[in-house]
């Protein structure tokens, strides 16, 4: 469990009874499906959020997933925040438009084995890998320019490891499946993503394997309509909006394939704080959780926005 002053955070168990009472409270809003399985075998839950639930409307989907780092725990509460917003408030017009116009999809914990170990024996052990073998950094594993660019290490022992293969780690190859299937009729249905970190408080845009803003799959255009609404997303939170390798050089991360390989208006958000140094940074107080999740509801709603554009 959390340590004693940060109860408020959820553990793995209680983030999925959170979902399990959302779909229960909201079961026309609401449902829960996997992505699939974490390496040590805990379920990768998804939850839906829009109107009709049950059936795939021909609407724009937009991903919202947190927790690939272990010790990133704020964004756990930040991905449940998202799912409490858009249901227990379904009565605001502006969330019930976005609610019946999008389906929503909200993964809490893409590494929940890493998340467990990070904070199971009350303290915390600054982990930031899966549990698999040394630790796979979940962000150097997908399959996109895979170690292309000297973005991640091949020392398992080290904290960028990027696995065996592109895909090695079960967590990322549960959320390659999760999204290769929401290609209908040949289309991705999801046209917009931002994947939660911690920290450093920046808003970020691909790609993360190259310094360069125009290259192969990146048009000046389409990187314009990153920067356009990066900047726009950070004018609301007060975050930096930068391209991905500006912070530094990453090959196989989220970004890259989701952009690279489907074409998603995919971003990531570091969060608070801005800066602590060192690991403190990973472990604001719990008091902290409300403020900061609802310190991203603006940049939130412009992505749904920007989903249907
Ligand atoms: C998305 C990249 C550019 C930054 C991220 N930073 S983190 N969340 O691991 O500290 C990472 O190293 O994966
Ligand atoms: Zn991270």
């Amino acid at each position: 469990d959390f340590p004693p002053g940060d109860e408020a955070y959820h553990t793995y168990d209680e983030m999925v009874a959170e979902l399990d009472k959302t779909v229960a409270d909201h079961p026309d809003i609401a449902a829960k499906v996997s992505a699939g399985k974490s390496f040590e075998g805990r379920d990768i839950p998804v939850l839906k959020v829009s109107d009709n639930v049950a059936t795939d409307e021909d609407e724009p989907e937009v991903l919202f997933d947190c927790n690939q780092h272990a010790r990133e725990h704020l964004t756990t509460e930040m991905c449940l925040h998202v799912a409490q917003r858009f249901t227990d408030n379904y009565a605001d017009p502006a969330v019930k438009d976005s609610v019946d116009n999008r389906e929503i999809w909200i993964i809490p914990s893409v590494n929940p084995d890493g998340s467990s170990f990070d904070v199971e024996s009350g303290e915390y052990q600054g982990w930031r890998k899966n549990r698999q073998d040394q630790g796979t950094d979940t962000n150097r594993n997908w399959g996109h320019k895979w170690g292309c660019c000297g973005g991640s290490s091949d020392d398992p022992a080290d904290e960028t490891y990027r696995g065996t293969a592109a895909w090695s780690a079960p967590e990322t190859a549960a959320m390659r499946d999760f999204i290769d299937s929401r290609v209908v009729g040949g289309t991705q249905q999801i046209k917009a993503a931002v994947d939660f970190h911690t920290y450093s408080e920046l808003v970020l845009w691909p790609f993360g394997h190259t310094s360069d803003d125009v290259t192969e799959g990146m048009t000046q255009q389409e990187y314009d309509r990153f920067a356009k609404v990066g900047t726009e997303m950070a004018q609301t939170n007060g975050y930096t909006p930068q391209q991905s390798s500006d912070l530094y050089i990453t090959d196989g991360d989220s970004l890259d394939w989701m952009w690279g390989q489907h074409k998603i208006l995919a971003f990531t958000f570091e969060m608070y704080p801005s800066s602590s140094g060192g690991l403190d940074g990973f472990y604001p107080p719990g008091d902290v959780i409300e403020r900061e999740t609802a310190r991203n509801d603006a940049a939130v709603d412009i992505l749904l926005r920007e989903a249907g554009a």
